[in-house]
């Protein structure tokens, strides 16, 4: 059984692109067909919301299992939704490892260990898909009550070879609130990096990477580059490229001399792109499936030509 880190690197490897497509279904934006094909359907709101956002991303899924290594689903889009809404979000992941991707279900888990070890139990399977409810590849966790919440994480992860993402740096605005505050010249983040390190260390076993990983965004550059060596084997996550404003030069740091070590997200750029600039004008919402092609590859190109992810 390959772990989820190497799973995860052949996958990069084979795809020759760290790039990570976000499903994040807004129903405003998804497209009038697959809007009217739900409506018709029937049901409450929540469920033709949800049948929609199914439709639209397992036709996402199709276009972009080519390209790409692995797809982070956000899983409030899909509890906004409710019970149907869950559904949904579990057939998403399943269908995008029938497709032969990676899964990072987003769902910024994190509670005392006892209930911790539930969610870890709902959503993490490693390699075998049928082995939690969820059947996720690798889960985003938040490790800010302590590291004794991520511990049932961990045990997990490392039973069925599954991944995690720790927040560590944020991407939003807020992010320096709390996370900045310092005690004995360090800050509150980088503590939590030194304790993610000392996990992902431990766990990589002499490995240059564990599959314990961390989420740092793409909006704080200096950030990304200064935690990138204080957390050698830890692979990151990094959102915030594109719609937040994080650009290829913003997280050229993130990656090692192979192209390894990172994957960066991208979720409006990429699966709503047909709806802006001169995708809007070349695709649109006709051929809005052609739209999220080229801005896929856009974002695989400008990754490829000005990070170490071009020496993949
Ligand atoms: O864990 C995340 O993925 C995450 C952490 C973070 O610090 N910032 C952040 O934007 N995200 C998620 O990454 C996605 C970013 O979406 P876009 O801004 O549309 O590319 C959303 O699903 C966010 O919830």
């Amino acid at each position: 059984m390959a772990s989820y880190v190497e799973r995860l690197h052949q996958a990069i490897q084979k795809k020759k692109t760290p790039a990570l497509v976000g499903l994040d279904p807004r129903w405003d934006q998804i497209p009038a067909e697959i809007q009217n094909s739900a409506d018709a359907s029937g049901g409450t709101c929540g469920e033709i919301q949800a049948k929609a956002y199914e439709e639209f991303c397992l036709r996402i899924i199709d276009v972009v299992a080519p390209l790409v290594p692995a797809v982070k689903p956000q899983s409030a889009f899909f509890e906004a939704c409710g019970p149907a809404g869950v559904i949904a979000l579990r057939n998403v992941i399943q269908a995008a490892r029938q497709a032969g991707l990676l899964v990072v279900c987003d769902a910024k888990r994190g509670d005392i260990g006892s209930t911790a070890q539930a969610y870890a139990a709902a959503y993490l399977a490693g390699e075998d898909p049928k082995s939690a409810p969820f059947g996720a590849d690798c889960l985003t966790v938040n490790p800010y009550m302590g590291v004794d919440t991520l511990q049932p994480f961990v045990d997990r992860a490392k039973e069925v070879e599954a991944g995690l993402y720790v927040l560590v740096r944020t991407s939003n605005p807020g992010a320096g609130d709390f996370q900045d505050r310092e005690t004995d010249s360090t800050k509150l983040f980088e503590n939590v990096a030194d304790r993610v390190e000392a996990l992902s260390q431990e766990m990589a076993n002499g490995n240059d990477y564990s599959s314990i990983g961390a989420v740092i965004g793409a909006t704080y550059p200096k950030e990304l580059d200064e935690l990138r060596k204080r957390m050698p084997h830890v692979p990151l996550l990094v959102p915030g490229y594109g719609s937040q404003g994080g650009t290829s030069a913003d997280v050229a740091g993130a990656f090692d001399q192979n192209g390894l070590g990172a994957i960066v997200n991208s979720s409006r750029g990429i699966i709503f792109g047909f709806q802006k600039g001169k995708l809007a004008e070349e695709f649109g919402e006709e051929k809005w499936e052609a739209g999220v092609e080229a801005a896929t590859r856009l974002m695989i190109e400008d990754l490829a030509a000005n990070t170490p992810a071009g020496n993949l």
